[in-house]
Parts: structure tokens; C-alpha cells; sequence
């Protein structure tokens, strides 16, 4: 039993904050999460924090912007309540692919609306659906809807026809040349600039045929906010596992403990699929190659990679471009290492070209956090990949439940483990090791 300290857990991921409690050996601190009418986050820890460590646990799913305010919250309240120490553990980083330059769409999977969930194929190569109103990451008006109002006022009183409303700051202070028009099929809150057309002082136009090259000027920095959030907030220390950017960390001037997902993954390659050096690691694209490369040298296995072939600029061009494969896996069984699926176009694209293309006999799919927003499952379900397996980073008992393909690896000794190493001043560097 670890002493003197509390754990918090967020509304995210319940299941992960139990098991991690019960490998340290103690109950969950009382906490009650709830909200107001008008959607405000309310906090109320009941046990007392002072003169403790405290480990708030929140992973970046579900309603993401949701458990995030949350999870500031909470960390806010404790270091009000004096606690010594606030440590946010966060299994998935949320906004991680969300870099500090100007985010330029490649990365994100940018919601669309009106797909139908059980109309795929093997050939099919479907988009991604907006998230629903109830389910994970939505909430609000339904997509698009409240920009469509916004611009349509500021169109209104453009033409001189906008009569009581009062009229939108961000839209009014934007030059007028620049205005958007929506074509409805946007998400508020995306950076979806492709789709849209701009709306000129002499009419409307393609933004891509105007805009000035790296000039991009309506994408936040999410990277630095997100970090300010967090240390502004009272956090102390980070811990969290496989970054999608590691440079990440460079955001913060706390200490972050990026932990490894990949040992997990390396002993279920080394204990469940037979002959398993005869197999091949394969990148679904570049970059993630050096993290597929790392558990191909480590096991001795041989490596290839899906190769882009032209650098995507818009969202279409993303997930249609042409994929090659580079390597040869021709009868073998090939495993795909990624750090993260979220709608999954990546992985079924890339299970598709290795089996009709490259011939694998079989396809794994290997990856530390499975996000599956949107239909992500269906997709998989129609896809030529044979089996995925996830950790438990982010709450995988409904898709496993939909998904007879998914294995599921737990996570909650490697958190439990680090908080106590934290918790005690001990060295992590022994959940780093792993060949
Ligand atoms: O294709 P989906 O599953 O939406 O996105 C996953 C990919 O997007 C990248 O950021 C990840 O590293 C992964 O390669």
C-alpha cells in the first residue's frame, strides 16, 4: 500500500482508475464530477488533499474538450485544497497532433457528416463521419449549424439587410474580403479551409487560389495552450504515454514522463503470433517509421514502409492519396505499428495495399492508443486487416464488444508502477527499458 497519497479520476476512463487504484493498493479518492444545466463542468473533491501527492487521471477521449476542462479543474481545486504536489496522468494526450507551428490539416482527422456506418466494402474507401450530438467528442448544436447562422448574419449585414442581431465580433473584425461561406458540410470548430470557399469583396473564391503561401493566420497554437492549461492549472508533473509528437514535451517546463507503450506491444508480437520472425514490421507511413523501426530491430524482425506518394494538401487528397509499399512481404505475415488509430482510414488503407498488392498473408495491426471515433469499427470490421490490438489507454469495452478482431492490452501496471516510482523518488527509467 502506497501512503500519503490520492487518486483522482476524471470521468474519462473509470475502468483504467480503478485497476490502477487496485495495483497501488488503495481506494480511489471521492470525487464528484457533475455538471451544471448550462453544461459547466462543477468539482467537488470530498477527501482531504493537504500536505498530499495527488494523481488526477484523465485521458483525452470521449468528449475531449470536456474532460480537459475537467481535468484542469480538478487539479485547480487540489492545489486551492493545498495539496503538495498535482500530477496529471493522462494515458492519451489530448491535442497532441496538434503542434505549436500553424497546424496545416495534414494529421487530424477532420469530421464529415452523412456517411452510412454499415455501407462498406473492402474496396470501399468511405470518409469520416461528424461526431453525433451524444456521442464521443460532440456536444453542442448540431455540425455547422451555429457557423451557417454566424455567416449568414455576417452576409446579412454585408448586403445591409442584418436588422436587431447583434452582429458577431470574430466574423465583423475579420476583413471583409476574407468572410467564409459555408457550404454545410463543415464542423464548427474545425480548421476545414480546403471545403470552404471564401467570400471576396468582388464574390467568392477558392481560399487555396488567394491565400498567401504559410500564411495561416485563423490556426491556433493549440501545442503551448494546451501545456499553459495544464501548468497554469497547479499540475506539477506530467505523466503520459506515447506522444504522438515526443517533441511535445519540449511545450512544458514541468517534468513529463513519456511512458512506453511499446513493450506491451513487442511481447504480444513475441507471444502471440507464431513464427513471429518471419514476420514483417510494416510503418503505415513515414512518420512513424523510427517507432516501427525500434521494434523491428529489437525483435530481429525485417521492416517495410508505406510510403505517400505525393505530400497530401488538402483533406481529400489525405486520404486518397496513392500509397506505395516499399519492402517486400510477399507470403508473409505482415504487422502494421502505429502510434495511434483514430478513424482508422490509416490502417485498413494500408491493410488493403499489403494484401492486394504486397501479398501478406495476414495482417496485424499494432497500436497503442485505438481512438475508433466516427465508424471507425465498421471500418475495421469491413477491412483486410485480420486483427488490431490497442492498450487500454482510452476505454475499449464496447468496441471490443463490436469488434471481434480487437485484442485488448492493459496499461494499468505501467501507470500504477510510475506513480509509485513518482510518488516515492524513484527512477523510471526501468519502464523505459525493454529489449
Ligand atoms: O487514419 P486515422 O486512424 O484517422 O489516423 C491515424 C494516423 O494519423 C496519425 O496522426 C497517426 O500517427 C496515424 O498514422
Amino acid at each position: 500500500m502506497v501512503r500519503n497519497i490520492v487518486v483522482l479520476g476524471g470521468s474519462s476512463h473509470p475502468e483504467l482508475v480503478e485497476q490502477i487504484c487496485i495495483k497501488l493498493g488503495i481506494p480511489p479518492g471521492r470525487i464528484t464530477l457533475s455538471k451544471f444545466s448550462v453544461g459547466e463542468t462543477r468539482v467537488e473533491i470530498q477527501d482531504s488533499v493537504r500536505g498530499k501527492d495527488v494523481y488526477v487521471i484523465q485521458s483525452g477521449c470521449g468528449k475531449v474538450n470536456d474532460n480537459f476542462i475537467e481535468l484542469l479543474i480538478t487539479i485547480s481545486a487540489c492545489k486551492t485544497a493545498s495539496a503538495k504536489r498535482v500530477t496529471a496522468v493522462l494515458p492519451l494526450f489530448p491535442y497532441s497532433r496538434q503542434p505549436d507551428i500553424p497546424y496545416n490539416k495534414v494529421g487530424a482527422p477532420l469530421a464529415k457528416t452523412g456517411t452510412q456506418k454499415d455501407s462498406y466494402t473492402f474496396e470501399s474507401r468511405p470518409g469520416t463521419p461528424g461526431p453525433q450530438p451524444d456521442g464521443a467528442g460532440s456536444s453542442g448544436p448540431p455540425a455547422g449549424q451555429l457557423e451557417n447562422k454566424l455567416s449568414r448574419l455576417s452576409l446579412d449585414k454585408e448586403r445591409g439587410t442584418a436588422s436587431t442581431a447583434p452582429s458577431s465580433p470574430g466574423l465583423s473584425s475579420r476583413p471583409s474580403f476574407l468572410r467564409r461561406q459555408h457550404t454545410g458540410n463543415e464542423i464548427a470548430g474545425s480548421t476545414k479551409r480546403d471545403a470552404q470557399k471564401v467570400v471576396y469583396a468582388n464574390g467568392v473564391g477558392d481560399w487555396n487560389q488567394h491565400r498567401q503561401p504559410g500564411y495561416k493566420q485563423w490556426v491556433a497554437q493549440a501545442g503551448t495552450l494546451i501545456a499553459d492549461l495544464l501548468t497554469c492549472a497547479g499540475a506539477d508533473h506530467i505523466i503520459t504515454m506515447d506522444l504522438h509528437d515526443p517533441q511535445y514535451q519540449g511545450f512544458f517546463d514541468i517534468p513529463v514522463d513519456n511512458l512506453y507503450g511499446r513493450p506491451l506491444l513487442q511481447r504480444y508480437i513475441q507471444t502471440k503470433i507464431p513464427d513471429y520472425q518471419t514476420a514483417v514490421i510494416v510503418s503505415p507511413d513515414a512518420g512513424g517509421a523510427k517507432r516501427a523501426t525500434a521494434i523491428a530491430d529489437a525483435l530481429g524482425m525485417d521492416f517495410a514502409l508505406i510510403h505517400k506518394e505525393r505530400r497530401p494538401t488538402k483533406i481529400t487528397d489525405r486520404q486518397n492519396a496513392t500509397m506505395m509499399l516499399v519492402g517486400d512481404i510477399s507470403g508473409r505475415v505482415a504487422i502494421l505499428v502505429d502510434d495511434l488509430a483514430d478513424t482508422s482510414n490509416t490502417i485498413t488503407r494500408a491493410a488493403k495495399l499489403l494484401k492486394e498488392r504486397g501479398g501478406a498473408t495476414k495482417v496485424y495491426a499494432l497500436l497503442t492508443h485505438g481512438i475508433f471515433s466516427g465508424d471507425a469499427i465498421a471500418r475495421i470490421n469491413a477491412s483486410a486487416i485480420d486483427q488490431v490490438v490497442v492498450t487500454n489507454s482510452v476505454p475499449q469495452n464496447e468496441n471490443v464488444r463490436a469488434c471481434p478482431k480487437l485484442k485488448v492490452l492493459d496499461v494499468s501496471s505501467v501507470f500504477s508502477e510510475a506513480i509509485r516510482r513518482v510518488h516515492h523518488g524513484e527512477s523510471i527509467s526501468v519502464l523505459f527499458k525493454f529489449d
